[in-house]
């Protein structure tokens, strides 16, 4: 998009979002607390705490919880800020100066999904590093080391864990080394994921709620796909998308689905995507001069690609904080 345009649309568009009164409470559903029993029942086993987030939001340590901060705290962290593929990365700085505030001074970024991510070999060199300069209490003697993986769902625990595995053992999908006989899957489970140094990772069911701070960073995880969609709607999901990315002046959206220019308006967007995609129906209406048809656009179907399109990357790398 030209300056030019970019110039007219200041000033056209929402500063704020209208969240209509929606309450997070309920976003996150009660079996995410089962997460947090069994994590804490494998903490005395564990030598660090891999805390994973999406590095679109970057500031929302899950130790912040205050739910388990006092036991995490004791433990060694390490924050990875995963699918950087996704974030719009020019302000890492800011990113890292921000979180050091906070008090996370062990950060990397990850990309997943990439066959060699350079990162992710770094990252068993900088976990023991991290493991050696504190004290292990009770695992002094252990040889080998143990890490736990945290995170909200689908932030890419497993694909992590995997992208270990291929890095440094040269194996394709985790294989489950622990667990005992007759305890579930869903308990604690040991994977390898390095050979030298002897490196396992504890596998936690892995949902925990983070402290949400507000409805708007409950949005947010929702717009990642943290949150299952119908529960928090997908109608005001792509409200949202479309009000974050006007605010941060990603117009990608005109081009991809033809609109003439960018706009606020989600139903009229919507419409618009619908049309480019022929997501729309054919329905019978009865006028006072007989049946006619007319078409009308699908808004689930528009939304859903609006938000799939947000969530693959397609409308550019973005940072919602
Ligand atoms: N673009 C991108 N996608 C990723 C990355 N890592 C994971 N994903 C995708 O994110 C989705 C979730 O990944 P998982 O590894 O299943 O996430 P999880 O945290 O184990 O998910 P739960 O089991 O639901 O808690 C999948 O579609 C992955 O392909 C990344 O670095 N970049």
């Amino acid at each position: 998009m030209k300056l030019c345009q970019v110039l007219r649309n200041v000033g056209k568009f929402r500063t704020v979002f209208d969240f209509g009164g929606r309450e997070v409470a309920h976003w996150f559903p009660g079996h995410m607390a089962k997460g947090l029993k069994q994590m804490k029942a494998g903490l005395k086993s564990v030598d660090c705490i891999i805390e994973i987030h999406d590095a679109r939001i970057s500031f929302l340590p899950l130790r912040r919880n205050p739910l388990f901060q006092d036991t995490l705290d004791v433990k060694p962290h390490l924050l990875i800020l995963n699918k950087m593929d996704l974030s719009d990365l020019s302000n890492k700085q800011r990113i890292l100066k921000k979180l050091q505030q906070d008090g996370v001074r062990n950060v990397l970024f990850t990309d997943c999904l990439k066959q060699r991510d350079d990162n992710i070999k770094k990252l068993a060199p900088m976990m023991v590093k991290i493991i050696e300069n504190s004290p292990r209490f009770n695992r002094e003697e252990n040889t080998s080391y143990c890490l736990m993986v945290i995170g909200v769902p689908n932030v890419g625990k497993s694909s992590l864990i995997n992208s270990l595995r291929r890095t440094h053992l040269k194996k394709g999908r985790a294989s489950r080394v622990g667990g005992e006989p007759g305890i579930t899957r869903a308990v604690l489970t040991k994977i390898q994921v390095s050979e030298r140094p002897l490196i396992y990772l504890l596998d936690t069911p892995g949902v925990l709620p983070p402290k949400i701070q507000s409805v708007e960073t409950g949005m947010k995880l929702a717009l990642c796909g943290t949150i299952l969609d119908h529960l928090v709607g997908e109608d005001i999901i792509a409200d949202y998308l479309l009000y974050s990315l006007n605010r941060l002046g990603n117009f990608s959206y005109v081009e991809k689905y033809d609109l003439p220019e960018p706009s606020d308006d989600i139903q009229y967007v919507l419409k618009r995507i619908a049309v480019k995609l022929r997501k729309t129906q054919k329905v019978k209406a009865l006028t006072g001069v007989g049946n006619i048809t007319v078409t009308i656009p699908n808004y689930s179907a528009a939304a859903y690609d609006f938000i799939r399109a947000f969530r693959k990357g397609e409308l550019g790398p973005v940072l919602l904080d």
